[in-house]
Protein backbone atom coordinates (compact mmCIF):
# COMPACT_ATOMS: atom_id res chain seq x y z
CA UNK A 1 0.00 0.00 0.00
CA UNK A 2 1.37 3.63 0.17
CA UNK A 3 3.46 3.94 2.14
CA UNK A 4 4.68 0.73 3.22
CA UNK A 5 8.19 1.94 1.71
CA UNK A 6 8.36 0.01 -1.53
CA UNK A 7 10.27 3.03 -2.83
CA UNK A 8 12.58 3.58 0.37
CA UNK A 9 13.25 0.24 1.01
CA UNK A 10 13.09 -1.26 -2.59
CA UNK A 11 16.11 0.94 -3.60
CA UNK A 12 17.75 0.38 0.01
CA UNK A 13 17.06 -3.51 -0.49
CA UNK A 14 18.92 -3.05 -4.12
CA UNK A 15 21.91 -1.89 -2.80
CA UNK A 16 22.47 -4.36 -0.42
CA UNK A 17 22.14 -7.03 -3.19
CA UNK A 18 23.78 -5.30 -5.68
CA UNK A 19 20.74 -5.03 -7.70
CA UNK A 20 19.52 -2.48 -9.89
CA UNK A 21 16.43 -1.22 -8.72
CA UNK A 22 13.17 -0.27 -11.08
CA UNK A 23 10.28 1.49 -10.01
CA UNK A 24 7.00 1.45 -11.96
CA UNK A 25 6.42 5.29 -10.62
CA UNK A 26 9.78 6.80 -11.62
CA UNK A 27 10.00 4.79 -14.59
CA UNK A 28 6.63 6.12 -15.88
CA UNK A 29 7.18 9.80 -14.90
CA UNK A 30 10.45 9.67 -16.56
CA UNK A 31 9.16 8.36 -19.65
CA UNK A 32 6.09 10.80 -19.44
CA UNK A 33 8.24 13.70 -18.72
CA UNK A 34 5.37 14.42 -16.26
CA UNK A 35 4.60 13.31 -12.34
CA UNK A 36 2.03 11.12 -11.44
CA UNK A 37 -0.55 13.12 -10.21
CA UNK A 38 -0.13 15.00 -14.10
CA UNK A 39 -0.94 11.86 -15.43
CA UNK A 40 -4.40 11.00 -13.43
CA UNK A 41 -5.49 14.83 -14.01
CA UNK A 42 -5.61 13.98 -17.57
CA UNK A 43 -5.68 10.42 -18.25
CA UNK A 44 -7.21 9.45 -14.69
CA UNK A 45 -6.62 6.76 -13.09
CA UNK A 46 -7.36 4.44 -16.55
CA UNK A 47 -4.97 5.90 -18.13
CA UNK A 48 -2.42 5.58 -15.29
CA UNK A 49 -2.92 2.12 -14.62
CA UNK A 50 -2.34 1.30 -18.65
CA UNK A 51 0.89 2.70 -18.37
CA UNK A 52 1.58 0.94 -15.47
CA UNK A 53 0.84 -2.47 -16.79
CA UNK A 54 2.43 -1.64 -19.89
CA UNK A 55 6.15 -0.88 -17.62
CA UNK A 56 5.36 -3.60 -15.61
CA UNK A 57 5.22 -6.11 -18.51
CA UNK A 58 8.42 -4.21 -19.56
CA UNK A 59 10.49 -5.14 -16.45
CA UNK A 60 9.24 -8.33 -15.27
CA UNK A 61 11.42 -10.57 -16.94
CA UNK A 62 14.65 -9.42 -16.49
CA UNK A 63 16.27 -10.53 -14.06
CA UNK A 64 18.30 -8.91 -11.36
CA UNK A 65 16.29 -6.63 -10.52
CA UNK A 66 14.63 -5.15 -7.48
CA UNK A 67 11.03 -3.81 -9.16
CA UNK A 68 9.18 -1.44 -6.51
CA UNK A 69 5.54 -1.06 -8.10
CA UNK A 70 2.80 1.46 -7.57
CA UNK A 71 0.35 0.55 -4.12
CA UNK A 72 -2.45 -0.17 -7.31
CA UNK A 73 -0.28 -2.89 -9.35
CA UNK A 74 -2.36 -5.73 -7.99
CA UNK A 75 -5.53 -4.21 -9.36
CA UNK A 76 -5.15 -5.43 -12.22
CA UNK A 77 -5.74 -9.67 -12.74
CA UNK A 78 -3.13 -9.76 -15.37
CA UNK A 79 -0.45 -7.65 -13.26
CA UNK A 80 -0.91 -10.13 -10.59
CA UNK A 81 -0.57 -13.16 -12.77
CA UNK A 82 3.21 -11.69 -13.96
CA UNK A 83 4.18 -10.40 -10.35
CA UNK A 84 3.71 -14.05 -9.21
CA UNK A 85 5.35 -15.97 -12.41
CA UNK A 86 8.13 -13.71 -12.49
CA UNK A 87 8.59 -12.36 -9.61
CA UNK A 88 9.47 -13.30 -5.43
CA UNK A 89 6.64 -10.77 -4.41
CA UNK A 90 7.33 -9.19 -0.73
CA UNK A 91 4.26 -7.39 0.17
CA UNK A 92 5.58 -4.63 2.99
CA UNK A 93 2.92 -4.44 5.51
CA UNK A 94 2.61 -1.47 7.86
CA UNK A 95 -0.70 -0.47 10.17
CA UNK A 96 -3.17 1.88 8.50
CA UNK A 97 -2.22 4.49 11.01
CA UNK A 98 1.29 4.20 10.29
CA UNK A 99 0.71 4.41 6.82
CA UNK A 100 -1.44 7.46 6.87
CA UNK A 101 1.18 8.96 9.55
CA UNK A 102 3.64 9.03 6.30
CA UNK A 103 1.83 9.99 3.47
CA UNK A 104 -1.01 11.90 4.96
CA UNK A 105 1.09 15.46 3.99
CA UNK A 106 2.14 13.77 0.39
CA UNK A 107 0.43 15.79 -2.02
CA UNK A 108 2.11 13.62 -4.82
CA UNK A 109 -0.36 10.60 -4.34
CA UNK A 110 -4.07 11.32 -5.82
CA UNK A 111 -5.57 8.63 -4.88
CA UNK A 112 -5.77 10.06 -1.24
CA UNK A 113 -6.33 13.89 -2.35
CA UNK A 114 -9.99 14.17 -0.96
CA UNK A 115 -12.04 15.37 1.67
CA UNK A 116 -10.93 12.65 4.06
CA UNK A 117 -7.84 10.92 3.04
CA UNK A 118 -8.09 8.62 5.98
CA UNK A 119 -11.57 7.42 5.38
CA UNK A 120 -10.00 7.01 1.64
CA UNK A 121 -7.52 4.77 2.96
CA UNK A 122 -9.18 2.65 4.67
CA UNK A 123 -11.31 2.04 1.71
CA UNK A 124 -8.49 0.96 -0.87
CA UNK A 125 -7.36 -1.52 2.18
CA UNK A 126 -10.21 -3.15 2.67
CA UNK A 127 -9.86 -3.43 -1.12
CA UNK A 128 -6.28 -4.60 -1.75
CA UNK A 129 -5.48 -6.40 1.54
CA UNK A 130 -6.98 -9.87 -0.07
CA UNK A 131 -4.79 -9.03 -3.66
CA UNK A 132 -1.40 -8.02 -2.18
CA UNK A 133 -1.87 -11.37 0.02
CA UNK A 134 -2.92 -13.53 -3.20
CA UNK A 135 -0.31 -11.97 -5.00
CA UNK A 136 2.69 -12.23 -2.07
CA UNK A 137 5.08 -15.04 -1.73
CA UNK A 138 6.35 -12.99 1.42
CA UNK A 139 5.16 -10.96 3.91
CA UNK A 140 6.78 -8.48 5.81
CA UNK A 141 5.74 -6.35 8.41
CA UNK A 142 7.65 -2.80 8.35
CA UNK A 143 5.66 -1.46 11.34
CA UNK A 144 7.82 1.58 13.19
CA UNK A 145 11.71 -0.70 12.02
CA UNK A 146 14.07 1.86 10.84
CA UNK A 147 15.18 1.64 6.80
CA UNK A 148 18.32 -0.86 7.42
CA UNK A 149 16.79 -2.83 9.67
CA UNK A 150 14.29 -3.71 7.34
CA UNK A 151 16.51 -4.50 4.78
CA UNK A 152 18.63 -6.95 6.71
CA UNK A 153 15.82 -8.73 7.60
CA UNK A 154 14.38 -8.65 4.22
CA UNK A 155 17.95 -9.90 2.80
CA UNK A 156 17.92 -12.79 5.40
CA UNK A 157 14.11 -13.67 4.34
CA UNK A 158 15.22 -13.94 0.38
CA UNK A 159 18.02 -15.82 1.30
CA UNK A 160 15.77 -18.62 3.61
CA UNK A 161 13.01 -18.32 0.76
CA UNK A 162 15.43 -18.88 -2.76
CA UNK A 163 17.21 -21.61 -0.60
CA UNK A 164 14.03 -23.59 0.25
CA UNK A 165 11.69 -22.55 -3.43
CA UNK A 166 14.47 -22.16 -6.20
CA UNK A 167 16.49 -25.44 -7.95
CA UNK A 168 19.83 -23.38 -8.89
N1 LIG B 1 10.07 1.69 7.79
C1 LIG B 1 9.85 3.00 7.73
N2 LIG B 1 9.91 3.76 8.83
C2 LIG B 1 9.68 5.08 8.78
N3 LIG B 1 9.38 5.78 7.66
C3 LIG B 1 9.30 5.09 6.53
C4 LIG B 1 9.52 3.66 6.49
N4 LIG B 1 9.34 3.25 5.23
C5 LIG B 1 9.04 4.35 4.50
N5 LIG B 1 9.03 5.44 5.29
C6 LIG B 1 8.72 6.82 4.85
O1 LIG B 1 7.37 6.82 4.41
C7 LIG B 1 7.23 7.63 3.25
C8 LIG B 1 6.65 6.78 2.14
O2 LIG B 1 7.61 5.82 1.75
P1 LIG B 1 7.71 5.26 0.27
O3 LIG B 1 8.95 4.46 0.17
O4 LIG B 1 7.50 6.36 -0.71
O5 LIG B 1 6.44 4.28 0.24
P2 LIG B 1 5.69 3.61 -1.00
O6 LIG B 1 6.62 3.62 -2.16
O7 LIG B 1 5.36 2.25 -0.52
O8 LIG B 1 4.46 4.46 -1.20
C9 LIG B 1 8.61 8.20 2.94
O9 LIG B 1 8.69 9.49 3.49
C10 LIG B 1 9.56 7.24 3.65
O10 LIG B 1 10.74 7.88 4.06
O1 LIG C 1 -1.89 2.92 -4.52
C1 LIG C 1 -2.03 3.42 -5.66
O2 LIG C 1 -3.00 3.16 -6.40
C2 LIG C 1 -0.97 4.32 -6.14
C3 LIG C 1 0.23 4.35 -5.48
C4 LIG C 1 1.34 5.22 -5.88
O3 LIG C 1 2.59 4.57 -5.61
P1 LIG C 1 3.11 4.28 -4.11
O4 LIG C 1 2.40 3.05 -3.62
O5 LIG C 1 4.57 4.04 -4.30
O6 LIG C 1 2.80 5.47 -3.29
C5 LIG C 1 1.25 5.56 -7.37
O7 LIG C 1 1.49 4.41 -8.15
C6 LIG C 1 -0.09 6.12 -7.69
O8 LIG C 1 -0.26 7.32 -6.99
C7 LIG C 1 -1.23 5.15 -7.36
MG1 LIG D 1 6.51 4.30 -4.17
Amino acid sequence: MMGAGKTTIGRALARALGREFIDLDLVIEARCGVPISHIFEVEGEEGFRKRETAMLNEYATQNNLVLATGGGAVLAPENRHTLKKHGIVIYLRAREDELYRRIAKDRHRPLIQTQNPRARLNELLTLRTPLYNEVAHLTFDTGSMPIAQAVQSLVHLLQTYSHDHCSS
